[in-house]
């Protein structure tokens, strides 16, 4: 379970200023600092026995001291996860501008290899304290925070402190850079790019094991993204079409809208006059998208994905698959939230849309009343001197198709859709699954080159050697070519939808491209779950519960299902509860994710999965863990909600149970138990409400609250009573009060625990609130 992110301050260390000799690039804030004084001479490294033992932390705190040399408020996360000594290593690099061995170096003044044995001390301790730590997750590399200068140009600083920086800022630091890298670059241009120096990315090359003699000699584009990922930045391969042969390719179309506007009936009614279904007497389709062929020999690829969650999912992926949007709106329902959800996704990706009013055959039908609506949400329709073309259709008569092809083959050749088709190829996964005897299996849709048989690829962070290539009736095939919709087999892994299909020259290349792509997605995932954490973390804060964390496994039929689930999820996260996404994975509930499930405390959600065998869900159930099983999305994510209304705290509120007036006062000498003194008992009648013996009373005179204290004795004729119903009398002793008046009143104050709920709204949104 992910802990809360604590930190181990390093304050209030002596501030040592570097060398004098240091080589090492010195910040600003310490550029108008005087010769620093000789390096004080008892900087010895700590002997290598003290780690292990239980002066880790102050090994690693000297350690630290030593290789910072200043004074360092300097914040290292004690939940440090194995593996991840370089989160540790950056926020040194961010201190002192240099590598965690290059600082030693410096502060030592000697060679790495002379001091190698107190770096191994460092990587130990950290390595070590990570593995004693019980919260696996959490750990955020610290973004560059700023050094704080005291003192003047004429007068060196007299305090130069590391002001570590804030939660917030830390986990905004995804690396949200993304750099052009092509085939052939050379290290030069790369450190241009990413802005980082030549010898960094030399010594990266290094240990990659890529042995480059110049820093003008060319790069494959795949060690280039090695190098890229290393430090930290997102790539993006840019293919040359110089010399390539280079042809007209069909439009990839995807098709949108608002809920039961009749995106499915729509794509059946167009699947029908495809290709699967003229081949093979209209068998049921094999993969996730098909190809419609016009009598001009033009054709249209299909991606049968209706909905945004995965073309939000690809387009987060920088996946640029779809060239057109087909935006399916009812006739008679009109523009409704989700159709402007889908132009805004549209929009935002760039994609030019084509609007197909359905349900024409509907008596009830406007569509001069849609068009009017899609104008005023400022979409240029072409009848209106726009250029987004619209077509009325009904998908279930089946009127209209043929135009709306039409429509889509102007728009293709208005874009020029051009792609190169020899070379490797650049691909994207449109949709992935698991298949029992053929294992994990991508529907991808090729955007340039040719995809071959036999080829070592590299796909989202998972490698494997192309088996083989099926088409969209299922039927073996060499290659893929643009715009073909094709299956591969033999990927190691299961890929993500949006994920891209990059070809490679060897094995051990796909092994490197991918555990290099692994790294830097885990790194991403873990500051990502902080970001979220701390997105939602400010109101909590004010309100006062404490935020409880529900960790959830996800499991699903396939990748684009495991994601809509997973967002959706999401979409529950409250100030009161956050659900904490650990694992997700495609197919049934296995004992695997049970035993997770135990480890970690979470509940498994499974959607469209088989239920779990009876060994397995019998297993869930002596662990006591929850396994929610749905088919419908609305269904689960109602399921979930009522399961985070149960745990969320709630917020404990004062509400008044009561009231009585005070109708006679009685005053009792001697009579309180603990020290004999007099007592005063109000004689009331309860006029609304109960009063009840184990609440807080509120004394009111005139309107005005007067004393706030427990009950302290509570009878009826003489007889102690738990509680006093309306209309009734009653004799009450407010605790360490007796200036009881006739005429007051008294509420009766209890406390209520105001739990969140669960919404739902009209157009399928979900949220839950506190
Ligand atoms: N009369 C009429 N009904 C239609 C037409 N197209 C779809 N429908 C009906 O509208 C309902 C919803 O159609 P779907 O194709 O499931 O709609 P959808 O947009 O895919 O729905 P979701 O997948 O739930 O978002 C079904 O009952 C269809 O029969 C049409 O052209 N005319």
């Amino acid at each position: 379970m992910i802990g809360p992110v604590s930190y181990i301050r390093l304050d209030n260390l002596a501030f040592q200023p570097p060398p004098a000799t240091s080589r090492r690039r010195r910040h600003p804030a310490f550029d108008t600092s005087p010769p620093p004084p000789p390096r004080p001479h008892d900087l010895s490294p700590p002997p290598c026995s003290e780690v292990g033992r239980k002066g880790i932390r102050a090994s690693l705190r000297k350690a630290l001291t030593t290789v910072t040399s200043r004074d360092a408020s300097l914040s290292i996360p004690s939940n440090i996860v194995d593996g991840e000594v370089k989160a540790l290593s950056a926020s040194i690099r961010c201190i002192t501008g240099s590598s965690v061995s290059r600082t030693f170096r410096d502060a030592y003044n000697c060679k790495v290899s002379t001091i190698r044995p107190l770096i191994r001390c460092f990587h130990a301790s950290v390595e070590h304290l990570a593995r004693r730590n019980d919260e696996p997750i959490g750990l955020k590399t610290p973004s560059r925070g700023k050094f704080v200068k005291r003192g003047t140009r004429t007068q060196p600083p007299v305090e130069a402190r590391y002001v570590p920086p804030t939660l917030k800022r830390t986990a905004k630091s995804l690396p949200d850079r993304t750099v052009d890298i092509f085939e052939g670059m050379t290290i030069v241009e790369l450190a241009k790019r990413t802005g980082e120096s030549i010898r960094v990315l030399q010594d990266i090359l290094v240990n990659v094991g890529e042995k480059v003699d110049s820093e003008f000699d060319p790069l494959s584009i795949d060690v280039a993204e090695l190098v890229a990922m290393e430090v930290g930045v997102n790539v993006r391969r840019l293919h040359s079409n110089e010399g390539a042969k280079v042809l007209v390719r069909p439009a990839v179309v995807t098709v949108m809208g608002h809920v039961d506007h009749g995106k499915t009936s729509l794509l059946d009614a167009l699947r029908e006059t495809s290709v699967a279904a003229k081949e093979a007497g209209g068998i049921t389709q094999h993969i996730g998208a098909f190809v419609v062929s016009m009598p001009s020999g033009a054709s249209i690829t299909f991606l049968d994905t209706p909905g945004h969650a995965a073309f939000s999912a690809m387009r987060a992926r920088g996946a640029a698959v779809t060239d057109i949007v087909v935006l399916v709106v009812a006739a008679d329902d009109g523009v409704m939230p989700q159709t402007l959800e889908a132009m805004a996704h549209a929009k935002a990706a760039g994609v030019p849309i084509v609007v197909a009013i359905n349900k024409c055959d509907k008596p009830a039908a406007d569509p001069e009343r849609v068009r009017l609506q899609l104008a005023s949400e400022g979409l240029p329709l072409e009848e209106m001197g726009g250029d987004v073309q619209v077509v009325e259709v009904s998908a279930v008569n089946k009127l209209g198709l043929d135009k709306l092809e039409e429509c889509l083959l102007l728009q293709a050749e208005l874009m020029d859709l051009k792609a190169r088709i020899d070379g490797p190829a650049q691909a994207y996964v449109v949709e992935a699954r698991l298949d029992r005897g053929r294992g994990p299996l991508a529907t991808a849709i090729v955007k340039a080159g040719t995809l071959l048989c036999g080829q070592h690829v590299v796909v989202g962070s998972e490698w494997g050697r192309i088996r083989a290539i099926r088409d969209v009736v299922g039927k073996l095939t060499e290659r893929g070519i643009p715009a073909m919709p094709v299956e591969i087999e033999g990927l190691r892994g299961l890929p993500m939808a949006g994920d891209d299909i990059v070809v490679v020259d060897s094995e051990e290349r796909a092994r490197m491209l991918s555990a290099g792509r692994k790294k830097k997605h885990e790194k991403n995932r873990l500051m990502k779950v902080d970001e979220e954490k701390i997105d939602t973390l400010d109101s909590s804060e004010e309100e006062g519960p404490k935020r409880v964390e529900m960790p959830v496994i996800v499991k699903a039929d396939v990748q684009g299902t495991v994601q809509a689930v997973t967002d959706s999820l999401k979409t529950l996260n409250s100030p009161q509860v956050f659900v904490n996404v650990v694992h997700v994975g495609v197919g049934p509930i296995s004992q695997s994710d049970v035993d997770l499930a135990q480890a970690c405390g979470a509940c498994i959600v499974g959607f469209n999965v088989r239920s779990p065998p009876i060994s397995v869900s019998q297993a869930a159930t002596r662990a006591g863990i929850k396994v929610k099983v749905h088919r419908v999305i609305y269904h689960l994510l109602e399921d979930m909600g009522s399961l985070i209304v149960d745990k969320a705290p709630g917020i404990f509120e004062t509400h008044v149970a009561g009231e009585a007036q005070i109708l006679n006062i009685f005053e009792i000498k001697g009579r309180s138990k603990s020290k004999g003194e007099d007592v005063k008992i109000a004689g009331c009648r309860v006029v609304d409400g109960r009063l009840t013996k184990s609440a807080v009373m509120r004394l009111l005179r005139s309107g005005e609250v007067v004393f706030e204290g427990p009950c302290a004795s509570l009878k009826r004729e003489k007889q102690d009573v738990d509680a006093v119903g309306k209309g009734n009398e009653c004799g009450l002793v407010i605790r360490n009060f007796m200036d009881f008046q006739i005429g007051d009143v008294i509420q009766c104050l209890e406390q209520v625990n105001r739990k969140p709920k669960f919404i739902s709204s009209e157009s399928g949104a979900v949220r839950i609130e506190c």
